[in-house]
């Protein structure tokens, strides 16, 4: 699928009706998601004929994505029903398979790596504190190749030796920094030894940087 088409799609599906700020229920826009999953599947191979886990999906941005890179299986999993059942409808619209599970993440009982991939737009941890961390941590327990997940540009470095130092992964580097949107994101690609050397990772996310490799 080519990425001008994906964001189109994207940019068809419901958003949260009435957003729960406790929660942190911002969607990840049509461009980003693009963007994250297309770079994941062309660039990094992370996506196509691979189980992917959405965590925190919300109303299914980025899992719908993910399904339509052409993911083997997605899994999206929210704490929250109302945002599952817009989910489950944008999934339909589409004509994606996608299981959704209604769970908090903190609670997730998954052990050992089940999935390829998690993506996800987590909490950032305004409302209440620790919340990407918690994101983090459970993404990288059941991951076996790599977490893409997004989060503020000022707990880059905090971010990165959380996972680096207490979560396990073999890299976490930043594969792109959106500067124009109401909260600077930054994206941050954890990646496990064993699949693709790092280094070579690290390049591509570099490459990834241009804009010319993803218009
Ligand atoms: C920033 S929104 C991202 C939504 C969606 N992934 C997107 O990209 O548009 C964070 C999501 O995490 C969910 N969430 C918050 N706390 C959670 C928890 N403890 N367990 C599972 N989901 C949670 C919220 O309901 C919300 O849908």
């Amino acid at each position: 699928m080519k990425l001008k088409q994906l964001e189109s799609m994207l940019g068809e599906l419901q958003q949260f009706s009435n957003p729960k700020a406790e929660l942190e229920q911002y969607p990840t826009g049509p461009h980003i998601a693009s963007r994250m999953l297309y770079t994941a599947e062309n660039s990094l191979g992370d996506v196509s004929n691979k189980i992917v886990a959405d965590f925190g999906c919300g109303c299914g941005t980025l899992g719908a994505a993910a399904s339509l890179m052409g993911a083997e299986q997605v899994i999206g999993i929210d704490i929250d029903s109302e945002s599952l059942e817009i989910a489950s409808l944008n999934a339909e619209d589409l004509e994606l398979d996608i299981n959704f599970i209604q769970c908090d993440i903190r609670n997730l009982a998954w052990r050992g790596p089940i999935v390829d991939t998690v993506v996800m737009n987590p909490p950032f941890g305004t409302r209440r504190t620790g919340a990407d961390m918690e994101f983090l941590s459970a993404a990288l327990k059941i991951a076996s190749r790599a977490v893409y997940s997004l989060h503020k540009t000022s707990t880059r470095e905090h971010v990165k030796k959380a996972a680096l130092r207490g979560f396990g992964a073999s890299s976490a580097e930043v594969l792109c920094e959106v500067g124009k949107c109401a909260f600077a994101a930054t994206c941050l690609l954890f990646s496990f030894l064993g699949s693709i050397p790092w280094s070579w990772k690290m390049t591509s996310m570099f490459r990834m940087l241009f804009p010319s490799n993803i218009s």
